[in-house]
């Protein structure tokens, strides 16, 4: 999705929205300008011993203008914010939307901080670009408006250095940002993995006395880090001395002399002065522009991907030669699979076969690359199987709440005794009994109070407790002895009598299976089937 659809899509009316915030930051600068130059008025005419009646009127002119300066500043960060956090709202509102419909999809190496940061990059769009943008516009064009007025030739030169001030630094700030933040950005996450290397390998490190060997290279990472965001702030400093310029042109041009001829020379300084943001508003145009697009993206999903017209979900599947892999090359090749109500595969192979890899397939969270995929008749896509299958991969996640509430999110009417029984089956009836708060346990962020077995086992309770025809389960008794895990994996069969059941595992006790599949290099190399009683 193109990143200005993404924006209308995320706040429609946003120009309506952001408008109160940009007059208010325009009148918020005319007062500030104002207040300089009647301020500076004041001063000079003062020195012309005028009568008391002229200076009372630019003495409360200077107070008024130093009110409304505040007040109209505070306006505009208040509504600009306002639209700001409205539209990062809408933003993650349309991304998670398009997750669970299945018209965005994340792709495997999006890391949810860079995600999140990429949805905020919204805000610096509209607090850090647009609205410093208008701001310096509408006042420089305000300010040289009103110096020509009064006087032609000091407004054509005022024009000319406001000109100067939009364009020249923020071109090249703009330009000089793009070039550092390809050697910054690698900069900075060497300078932050070394510095995490010497607090997680502290002890290791006074031990084998590699302190100064690390410490040095931190520090020369420090200062190549340094040097090359001084040349990133170039443009910035040469841009402080564009009002004094400003300033100096129009006192050099103008034909009125006098306190008038000061009050434009300070006009024509802060009309190039609130040309300054737009220095940091182009470096971040091109950080947020580059964050919106990567979120955009994720809307690109392909029409095989996008989820089919599958009346109802999918409870029968066929694989037929399907390919699939990470993106650089296949790992499984051509795999055929039937999967119906009451058929329970187990996967058997060695490491790094591909086991888990058909189970993320089948879950919905891998795209084949050939292949066929029919439930029902129709040719469905990952979208379809995501809505129709759970279960227990190494990346599924345990949320940081209650025992409750972490089962729940398979199905949230599930009442107590669903919950209990859920855990009965999965192994962890006898730890259920020793929670002094029972369901309402907090199991720690990821699972962190859990042992590797429990949290494995507490994901197993949340795919029973699911209502989904589909489970896949990779390694589900990983860590439990031999005669628990039988337990386990016998009440996982009896309890998905009417599921399709695929699971992977190193601890095969092929009697609870239909059929066996054993697989290697992303083939599978033998099928075996049982036939059960
Ligand atoms: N996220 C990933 N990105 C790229 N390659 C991956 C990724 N996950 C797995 N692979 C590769 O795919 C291949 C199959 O891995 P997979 O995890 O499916 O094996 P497995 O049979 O489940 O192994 P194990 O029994 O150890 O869990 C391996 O070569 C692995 O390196």
């Amino acid at each position: 999705m193109r990143t200005s659809g993404l924006i209308r899509s995320a706040m429609p009316g946003l120009g309506r929205a952001l408008a109160p915030a940009g007059i208010a930051g325009v009148a918020g600068e005319l007062a500030s300008i104002g207040l300089l130059s009647t301020a500076t008025w004041l001063l000079c005419e003062a020195a012309r011993r005028p009568s008391l009646a002229v200076l009372a009127v630019a003495i409360v002119g200077v107070r008024a203008l130093a009110l409304g300066r505040g007040t109209l500043r505070y306006v505009e960060r208040l509504r600009g914010h306002d639209v700001a956090l409205r539209m990062v709202a809408g933003l993650r509102g349309l991304l998670f939307g398009g997750l669970v419909e299945g018209r965005a999809r994340l792709a495997s190496g999006d890391l949810l901080s860079r995600l999140v940061s990429d949805v905020d990059a919204g805000q610096d769009l509209l607090v850090r670009c647009l609205l410093p943008g208008i701001t310096a516009v509408g006042t420089g064009a305000a300010v040289v408006t009103g110096i020509a007025v009064v006087d032609p030739a000091a407004g054509l030169a005022a024009a000319i250095v406001v000109l100067l001030a939009w364009l020249g630094p923020p071109l090249s700030a703009a330009f000089v940002s793009r070039r550092t933040a390809k050697r910054l950005a690698p900069l900075r996450g060497e300078l932050a993995a070394a510095v995490a290397d010497q607090l997680h390998g502290a002890a290791d490190l006074t031990a084998a006395g590699a302190w100064p060997w690390l410490l040095r290279h931190t520090h020369l990472l420090g200062i190549r880090l340094a040097g090359n965001e001084k040349s990133a702030a170039g443009p910035a400093a040469a841009g402080l001395f564009l009002p004094a310029t400003g300033a100096v042109a129009v006192l050099s041009f103008t034909r009125v002399t006098g306190p008038v001829a000061a009050a434009l020379a300070m006009a024509a300084f802060g009309a190039v002065g609130s040309a300054l943001p737009l220095v940091d508003a182009a470096a971040y145009w091109h950080r947020s522009i580059r964050s919106l697009g990567r979120v955009g993206s994720l809307f690109d999903v392909s029409p095989d991907e996008q989820p089919k017209a599958v009346q109802g979900t999918v409870r029968t599947l066929r694989l037929r030669s399907v390919h699939c892999g990470y993106g650089s090359g296949d790992v499984l090749s051509g795999v055929d699979l039937d999967l119906w109500p009451g058929r329970r595969v187990a996967l058997v192979g060695p490491s790094g076969a591909g086991k888990t890899t058909l189970l993320k397939l089948i879950a919905g969270q891998l795209a084949p690359t050939a292949g066929t995929m029919i439930a029902g008749g129709r040719p469905v896509g990952p979208a379809d199987l995501a809505a129709s299958c759970r279960g227990v991969l190494a990346d599924s996640h345990v949320f940081h709440r209650s025992v409750r509430a972490n089962l729940l999110i398979a199905r949230p009417v599930a009442g107590d005794d669903e919950v209990t029984e859920a855990l009965h089956r999965a192994g962890l009836g006898p730890w259920l009994e020793t929670l002094p708060a029972g369901l309402d346990t907090v199991v720690g962020e990821d699972g962190g109070r859990l042992s590797g077995g429990q949290r494995q086992r507490l994901l197993l309770a949340r795919a029973l407790l699911s209502d989904a025809p589909l489970l896949v389960l990779d390694e589900p008794t990983e860590g439990l002895d031999r005669a628990t895990a039988a337990e386990v994996l016998a009440s996982i069969v009896e309890a998905t009598h009417d599921r399709a059941l695929v699971v992977a595992t190193h601890d095969l006790d092929a009697a609870l299976f239909q059929e066996i599949l054993d697989v290697r290099d992303g083939r599978v190399v033998r099928r075996e089937s049982i036939r059960t009683g």
